[in-house]
Formats: C-alpha cells, structure tokens, sequence
C-alpha cells in the first residue's frame, strides 16, 4: 500500500518531450527507447520506480535559479532577490511511462561566500544544471567554471548536463540571438543539452522540467535493464544505427554507457 498520494496529473508525461535546439541536446530522438517502453509496460524497470533522482542546479549569482525552480514547483514568481544562502531544496514527483519517478532538485547558492557550502551537495547528482542569465555575458562566460566544479563530486559518465539560459523576457529577439550562438557552442563543448526560457513568463519551464525528468527516467531504466542484462535481438542494432545522437560518437568510448 502507498502512502503517498496520487501524482498530480500535470506531471504525467506519456511522451518523450523535444529538445529546445537539435544543435545542442543530450539525443534527439523523437520517442523514448523502444525498450524503454517494452520494459514500462512490462513492469520490468526494477527499482527505477523507488529512486529519487538528484538534480544540482548551480550558476552565477542572481541568474535565476531559485526563481527558475519554485516557477516549475510552486507556480509563483518573486520580483525581489533574495539570495539562496547555501542551498535548498525541492522534491517533484512524476509519473513516466506510469511509472512513478522522482526528482530532487537542489537550489545552490551562487554567492561566492556560500560557494564552499554548497558545494558539500554536488555529490551524487544525476543531473547537472548550469543556470546564465541570457543578458549577461559574464554569466555564460562562467559556466565551464560551475560544471568544473559539480564535476569534482561527480562521475561524468553518469551525469546528465543542462545548459539553460534565463530571462529570456527582458532580451530584444537581437540580443537573444548573438548569445544563442555562443550558448550553443559552449553546450557543444561540454556536452549539454541547450534550453532557454523564462520564469517571469513561464516560456519553456515545463517543457523543460519534463525533458529533464523524462531523459533521467531513461537513462535509470536503461542502466536497470543493463544491469538485469534484459536483453532483447534487435537492441544492439538499433542502438548502433541511431545517427540521432549528437553526442553518441564521445560517448562510446565510455565503458557503462547506456545512452
Ligand atoms: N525578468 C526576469 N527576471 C528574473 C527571471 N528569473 C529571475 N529573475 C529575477 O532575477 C533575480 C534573481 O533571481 P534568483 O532566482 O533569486 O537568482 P539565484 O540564481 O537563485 O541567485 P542566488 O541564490 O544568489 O544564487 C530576482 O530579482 C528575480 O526576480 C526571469 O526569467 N525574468
Ligand atoms: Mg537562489
């Protein structure tokens, strides 16, 4: 018997949600893995259903990270800053593919004196956000640093990277597009996958949260099945044909993976 109650009917995601910029997306497949689904239906994603997956999202000072999160939790929206002081945090729960799956998001601080704090809750983490300010060049020109510094308390081969850019509000369609390109570019460089959004407005930030939830769901029950070594003629061809991943030819070359 559950204890916790039903999951609220818009975090349900059936569908595999799309990349923001096929330039820059951890895959660009249109539909979750074929086994993946095979495994849902079949109840065969073992403990996937349990885990809590760890989402640390780090970035500059008053980028707007704590804004970005309580916009997807809360629906609200804060004009006035007030500053994270070591870190917070946020469970969202989801049903995917009718399995229930959770993220903890971890709101860091971007201050310099709550650097060291913070830091202390990298470890462990599935998914990496770096948060910019898409008017502030500095922002974008210090996320190396921030993903550098996740990476300490990580194994990048089991992390997934997000590269998202905020207020996108308060940027001329101009402006926007000159630090697109080098948003775009750096993400290339690291390997994340590319969003930008609003939380004033709301633009892309469920889109955005599902995409993450849906891309950690599935690399947790790929991992689960390649654990129970599930599997089926045909994969292992699919797997190799698929010429949608951006990422795939970096990726191989990682013992484990399961992307
Ligand atoms: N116009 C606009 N303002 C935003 C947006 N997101 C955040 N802000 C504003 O930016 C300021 C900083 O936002 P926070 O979310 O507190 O920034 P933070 O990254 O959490 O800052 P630290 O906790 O110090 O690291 C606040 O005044 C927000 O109202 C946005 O999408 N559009
Ligand atoms: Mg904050």
């Amino acid at each position: 018997m559950s204890v916790l109650p039903p999951v609220r009917k818009d975090r349900i995601i059936a569908e595999l949600p799309q990349c923001f910029s096929t330039d820059a997306a951890l895959h660009t497949k249109t539909d979750f893995a074929k086994k993946v689904r095979t495994a849902c239906q079949e109840q065969r994603t073992g403990t996937v259903g349990f885990k809590i997956s760890k989402v640390i999202v780090v970035g500059d000072l008053a980028v707007g990270k704590t804004c970005l999160i309580n916009r997807f939790c809360k629906d609200a929206f804060d004009k006035n800053y007030k500053a994270t002081i070591g870190v917070d945090f946020e469970m969202e729960r989801f049903e995917v593919l009718g399995v229930p799956f959770s993220l903890q998001l971890w709101d860091t601080a971007g201050q310099e004196r709550f650097k060291c704090i913070a830091s202390t809750y990298y470890r462990g983490a599935q998914t990496v956000i770096i948060v910019f300010d898409v008017n502030d060049v500095a922002s974008l020109s210090h996320t190396k640093q921030w993903l550098e510094d996740a990476m300490k308390e990580n194994d990048p081969t089991n992390v997934q990277i997000f590269l998202v850019g905020t207020k996108k509000d308060i940027s001329s369609p101009a402006q926007y597009a000159l630090i697109e390109k080098d948003a775009i570019q750096i993400s290339q460089e690291i390997k994340a996958e590319y969003w930008a959004l609003s939380s004033l407005t709301g633009e892309n930030v469920k889109e955005f949260f599902f995409r993450v939830a849906s891309l950690a769901f599935e690399a947790n029950v790929l991992a689960e099945l390649e654990k129970s070594g599930t599997r089926q003629i045909g994969d292992v061809i699919r797997i190799n044909s698929n010429s949608n991943n951006l990422y795939a030819a970096s990726k191989k070359k990682q013992p484990n993976c399961c992307q």
